[in-house]
């Protein structure tokens, strides 16, 4: 069993037997026959993943690695809010016609302001401090930018990143506002799990810890089934983790930059996502 899939059976578990459910509240999210999408949800959940001894990818199902780091590379390397710069169509319901999902994620991290060093955006000033001044505390990205919420087609979920450097290593506190355990706890996972290890190895760091922090972690009604059938399932170690080690410059990496060796995996659900 990978350690991904044992965080997941355990939070799984601990949501069904111990959450609270939130049928008959008022939810914003609908599934696609215009039915309320409820959920099982606990509050402030926190998962440590400690890159340097396996990479936290499940085996129970596929993880879809390639996608969710093109996703991770559309907002913080390309900085991009537009789905036409996507090679998924995982955002395609939150687009307006102009494929714009408003000023979110990839948009914040590209913002550009005043330092004293000069003109700097989010990711820039991360990759500077991690190389000028990296025991510094203050290594940190926020894009909840309330000033612009009125313009995001949806809320960033998974809002700001802590970066903390002990010796060599790099960790990092992932801060999420809520999670869709089924489709995107370990989508976010490996996607910034494999941020840390690329911007461990630009910076001349190894990648340390993950820790994952959850305020609203939750299981949707019509996932439940799904949920409890997956979690009884065969597991597989976790595989390999490959990165190509020449790239130096962070927005140098591609998708195929990165490979997983001998990843073993259940067979594939189909998963109705809540809009
Ligand atoms: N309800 C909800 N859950 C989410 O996880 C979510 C949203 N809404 N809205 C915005 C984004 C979009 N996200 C998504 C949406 C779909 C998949 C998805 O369909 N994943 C497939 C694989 C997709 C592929 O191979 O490219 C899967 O099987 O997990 C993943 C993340 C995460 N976010
Ligand atoms: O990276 C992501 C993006 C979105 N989600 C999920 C979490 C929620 O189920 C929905 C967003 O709905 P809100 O009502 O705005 O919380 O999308 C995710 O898990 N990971």
């Amino acid at each position: 069993m990978s350690y991904a899939d044992k965080v997941f059976i355990d939070m799984c578990n601990d949501i069904i037997d111990n959450g609270y459910s939130t049928e008959g509240e008022k939810v914003r999210p609908k599934w696609d026959d215009g039915s309320y999408a409820y959920t099982i949800k606990k509050f402030g959940v926190v998962n440590r993943y400690d890159l340097s001894r396996e990479f936290p990818i499940m085996t129970l199902r596929r993880t879809a690695f390639k996608s969710c780091i093109d996703e991770i590379l559309w907002i913080w390397q390309k900085k991009s809010n537009n789905i036409k710069d996507l090679n998924s169509h995982i955002w395609d319901e939150w687009a307006d016609e102009n494929g714009s999902i408003g000023k979110a994620y990839g948009y914040q991290l590209g913002v550009r302001h005043q330092y004293k060093e000069g003109m700097m955006d989010q990711v820039d000033r991360v990759l500077y401090d991690l190389k000028n001044n990296p025991y510094s505390r203050r290594i940190m990205t926020n894009i909840y930018v309330h000033q612009d919420l009125h313009e995001m087609n949806l809320y960033p979920c998974a809002y700001s990143m802590t970066f903390n450097v002990t010796g060599n290593k790099l960790n990092a506190i992932l801060n999420q506002r809520s999670n869709d355990i089924l489709t995107a706890n370990n989508w976010n996972v490996v996607q910034y799990a494999v941020l840390v290890h690329m911007i461990a190895q630009v910076s001349g760091l190894e990648a340390g810890e993950l820790v994952h922090v959850i305020a609203d972690a939750h299981i949707y009604d019509r996932h439940i089934p799904l949920v409890k059938e997956l979690i009884k399932r065969q597991t597989y170690d976790a595989p390999v983790f490959r990165m190509n080690p020449d790239v130096k410059d962070f927005y140098e990496f591609t998708v195929d930059d990165f490979e997983l060796e001998d990843y073993k995996y259940g067979t594939q659900i189909k998963i109705p996502v809540a809009v």
